[in-house]
């Protein structure tokens, strides 16, 4: 459906929504882009859609226009009659939330899966995506569309070995499959910010079997906490884990950086057994 819309930029014009700095507003304008971006997740015509501050509603509109019905939560009060009037050009389309996204339950939002998509504040992106990823497995989402500065990106897609490997990649990894869909170039942002960008496509899989979510994060936090040292000296505080690594043949003298997300399960699953 092509709706006749204002430019955005005059939509921030009349609204007045000058970026603010504390509520991590980075506007993008490109509709291509944004229409590229609301394609990550595939056809959305007749799905669910939370968005996390959609702002002056540019990449709201590429959704709507896919024909997503979609849900977002806008923190800045400023942004709510622009998107007001969106949501009159998609009858039925919309519904917007004036909250802070870290202090709602998104799950009870909606009665079907619905498709995460938004161009995170960054301030608050990862600890969103940190609560998304913990969240009861099969999650309450269908999959997960999120821009992030580049560097965090690298982060969650990273493989043992790479500087960028740690936390965030084993628990976006252990049973999900991360990957970077588009790179995003720190001028496509009114007002550009000091890094590049990136969209992280996230798609759920199966929990291995025997691995509990509490496990590994207390085991990575000890791996990952002293990364530098020899598993033998990292692991030594926590019960059962030395044993487990020697049990499975993992040579002790090895880093967290270079023990992969498989080899970090089966760890933590004969922990756990042993319990
Ligand atoms: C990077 S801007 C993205 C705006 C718009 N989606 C775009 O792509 O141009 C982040 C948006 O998140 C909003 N925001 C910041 N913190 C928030 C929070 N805790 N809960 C909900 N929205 C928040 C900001 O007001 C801003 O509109």
């Amino acid at each position: 459906m092509t709706v006749a819309l204002p430019p955005l930029r005059e939509v921030i014009r009349a609204h007045g929504l000058t970026a603010s700095k504390a509520l991590g507003q980075n506007f993008l304008f490109d509709q291509q882009l944004l229409d590229r971006i609301a394609r990550v997740p595939g056809d959305l015509s007749g799905a669910e859609v939370l968005e996390v501050g959609p702002g002056p509603g540019g990449l709201t509109r590429s959704l709507l226009a896919a024909g997503a019905r979609v849900t977002a939560i806008e923190r800045d009060r400023r942004c709510i009659p622009a998107l007001a009037e969106l949501g009159e050009a998609y009858p039925g389309q919309l519904t917007v939330i004036e909250g802070d996204a870290l202090a709602i339950d998104h799950a009870g939002l909606f009665e079907g899966k619905p498709h995460v998509v938004a161009n995170l504040p960054y301030n608050v992106g990862t600890a969103l995506f940190v609560g998304w990823l913990s969240a009861g497995w099969t999650p309450w989402w269908e999959s997960l569309t999120l821009m992030f500065q580049r560097e965090v990106a690298d982060r969650i897609v990273a493989q043992a070995n790479d500087d960028a490997y740690g936390r965030l990649a084993v628990l976006a990894q252990w049973r999900s499959t991360p990957r970077i869909a588009m790179p995003v170039h720190r001028s496509a942002f009114t007002p550009p910010p000091k890094v590049m960008s990136a969209v992280v496509h996230v798609v759920p899989g199966d929990q291995p079997d025997g691995v509990r979510l509490r496990t590994l994060e207390t085991l990575t936090a000890a791996a990952f906490g002293q990364r530098r040292k020899m598993l033998r000296a990292s692991l030594k505080g926590m019960p059962g884990a030395l044993a487990a690594v020697e049990g499975l043949g993992i040579d002790p003298t090895r880093r967290a950086e270079t023990v992969s997300v498989g080899e970090f399960c089966a760890i933590a699953r004969v922990i756990d057994a042993g319990k």
